[in-house]
């Protein structure tokens, strides 16, 4: 297991930093991956604004955990150059390297957590990696505070993945990815495999946890509820590269087949519909807002 510790984690004590003030924490440029003569990316250019939340989208196998990989040193690109916190990541020597690794935290999909340690174990293992030093009692003590904030309640600290539902385990991963209270946020597909209700919260956790600790989240998702309700820009991978970075608003727009079909297609709208509700259902006091949601609750039925 120390092995994959460390690939995840890095292996030595990170340096001291200053909280990033630029404008990108991630900024990718001609990025080029291939697996044998199958290329993924081709000249990939993609920018991460400070504190926002963009969804990066594209159809399967377009490579969106493999720019995830990239960005975080576990893909070593064939070409390009990617920064992170103003740092080169692809010319960094190691111990460079390892100053930022302790500043993004990362889900992976399905939770990556380790089955033979409980949830508090799991959230402990980077700060021990990284402060191997510290009172045993207080890295519990951070990874249970963690945990809660993760949303799952305390007593789930001493469970074992495999006593958790899928959604518990969605937010055992994100304690784990907030354990050494990271600026800088990777999901990868979080709401995944999770019915709509605790998609929803998760989403809202997502947004909640963005705006308290001031993060920037990088977040690959197929589901349109999430790109609608909390991303700020949404990136779309197509033809081995990022083809538009925008809010979804305008991305609707742009007359890409995929993203017609994606955005405008019977899903999209029923995301778009389900948004504008909610959006109504806050302003219920003005007689307008009222009828209207009356009236899209009726299609909806007639749809159903
Ligand atoms: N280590 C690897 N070796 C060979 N091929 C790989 C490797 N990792 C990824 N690939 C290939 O790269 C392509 C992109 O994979 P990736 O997992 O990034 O897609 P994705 O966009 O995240 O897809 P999905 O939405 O289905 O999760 C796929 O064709 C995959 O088979």
């Amino acid at each position: 297991m120390n092995n994959l510790v460390d690939e995840i984690f890095g292996g030595n004590k990170p340096a001291h930093h200053e909280r990033f003030r630029g404008e990108y924490p991630v900024r990718v440029r001609g990025l080029v991956n291939r697996f044998g003569d199958q290329t993924i990316h081709d000249d990939l250019d993609l920018d991460l604004k400070r504190g926002e939340i963009l969804g990066v989208v594209g159809g399967s196998g377009t490579g969106k955990s493999v720019l995830m990989r990239s960005i975080i040193g576990l893909q070593q690109p064939n070409e390009g150059e990617i920064e992170v916190f103003g740092q080169s990541m692809t010319d960094a020597e190691p111990d460079e390297a390892l100053g930022v690794r302790n500043r993004w935290g990362v889900l992976f999909q399905g939770g990556a957590l380790f089955s033979t340690l409980t949830v508090g174990e799991n959230v402990e293992v980077p700060i021990k990696q990284f402060y191997p030093d510290l009172d045993p009692e207080l890295t519990q003590e951070i990874a249970r505070y963690k945990v809660v904030m993760s949303g799952l309640p305390e007593e789930a600290t001493i469970k074992y993945p495999s006593e958790l539902s899928g959604g518990m385990k969605k937010r055992a991963g994100l304690a784990r990815a907030l354990a050494l209270d990271p600026e800088l946020l990777f999901l990868d597909e979080p709401t995944a495999g999770l019915d709509p209700i605790g998609a929803s919260a998760f989403d809202q956790l997502t947004k909640s946890l963005k705006q308290t600790l001031g993060l920037t989240v990088f977040l690959i998702t197929h589901d349109l509820d999430t790109l609608h309700e909390i991303c700020d820009r949404v990136a779309v991978l197509a033809d081995n590269k990022v083809i538009a970075v925008d809010t979804v608003p305008n991305l609707m727009k742009l007359d890409h087949p995929w993203i017609q079909e994606y955005f405008n297609g019977p899903r999209g709208r029923a995301a778009l519909t389900a948004q504008a509700l909610d959006e109504l259902r806050k302003h219920m006091d003005l007689p307008i807002a009222a009828q209207t949601v009356k009236a899209l609750d009726k299609s909806d039925e007639g749809e159903a």
